[in-house]
């Protein structure tokens, strides 16, 4: 019951915020940019006092790179939103499946804020978005946060990840910058009714340069990627490594 509470006050929380947040984000900017995000970013920062939730956050300056980055990060929950606006970089926007869009109020933050919206269900229309995202991300001078699992995962652990970010950043020719966040096992279980007060432990990686990169470079890029942003969540939350020290 507290558990179901918790989380419906969460869904409240974004519906009724996003829908005051909206007008406020039309009358400042006067429709869809990415400026926009910095005014959700100050509203969202709020949320985490209420759930008892701490951030502590390491490496931000990996952040300051000049230019377009791809930024891509472990996606745990629902609640990732929260960790996403604690670090959030100004001028840079999100990839997010279509669906999002049709969210009533939280769809229109989503569509306000410059989340860039795809069709999970068909890869050709996926790529052909993200194509041309490698373009208008150079145009614009904008970051783009993908989350490369391409959906929620709570186990603790990654899903393999999806090409699509790493293909971005070849093609723009741009650094990638891992995110993790530690695990929310402990205090987050939607399977085990958990929801309580926690800390997360958040860690900008050091920037993967892609200059000079070719397709063909994007499946060691990957693995490359995967690799460091796994031992960091193992580390981060303070599970051993595998395959060492098992006996
Ligand atoms: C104010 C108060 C507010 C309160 C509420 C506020 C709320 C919100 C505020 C805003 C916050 C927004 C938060 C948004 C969060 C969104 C989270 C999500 O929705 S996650 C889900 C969506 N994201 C993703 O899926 C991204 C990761 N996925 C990918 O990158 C995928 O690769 C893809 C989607 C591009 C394609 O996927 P799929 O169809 O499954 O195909 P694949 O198997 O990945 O690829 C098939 C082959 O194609 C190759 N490939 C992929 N991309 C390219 C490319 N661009 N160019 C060339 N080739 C490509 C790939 O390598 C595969 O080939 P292979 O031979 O197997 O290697
Ligand atoms: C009038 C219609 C009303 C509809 C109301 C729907 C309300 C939804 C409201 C609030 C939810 C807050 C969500 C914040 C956004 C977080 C985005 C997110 O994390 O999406 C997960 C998703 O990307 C991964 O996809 P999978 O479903 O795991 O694969």
């Amino acid at each position: 019951v507290n558990f179901a509470l918790r989380i419906g006050f969460y869904y409240a929380l974004c519906i009724v915020c996003s829908g005051l947040t909206a007008p406020v984000c039309l009358l400042v900017n006067g429709g869809r940019t990415v400026k926009n995000m910095r005014i959700i970013k100050t509203v969202v920062k709020s949320f985490k006092y209420f759930f008892g939730l701490r951030f502590e956050v390491k490496g931000l300056e990996n952040f300051e790179v000049e230019g377009p980055a791809i930024i891509v990060s472990n996606h745990q929950s629902i609640l990732d939103m929260m960790g996403l606006m604690e670090v959030l970089p100004d001028g840079c926007v999100q990839v997010g499946k279509k669906e999002l869009m049709y969210a009533g109020t939280v769809g229109l933050i989503t569509y306000l804020g410059g989340v860039i919206f795809i069709n999970r269900k068909s890869t050709t229309s996926a790529k052909m978005v993200m194509a041309e995202v490698a373009k208008t991300m150079i145009a614009d001078n904008v970051k783009v946060w993908v989350y490369p699992e391409g959906t929620r995962n709570c186990t603790g652990d990654l899903l393999p990840f999806k090409k699509g970010a790493f293909h971005l950043a070849v093609q723009a020719q741009v650094p990638v910058i891992p995110v993790v966040y530690s695990s929310f096992t402990t205090f987050y279980n939607p399977k085990k009714n958990l929801f309580t007060s926690g800390k997360i432990k958040v860690e900008v990686l050091p920037r993967i340069e892609t200059k000079g990169l070719t397709p063909d470079d994007v499946s060691d890029l990957t693995d490359r990627c995967y690799n460091i942003m796994r031992e960091t969540l193992f580390r981060l939350s303070g599970r051993p490594a595998e395959g060492k020290g098992s006996s």
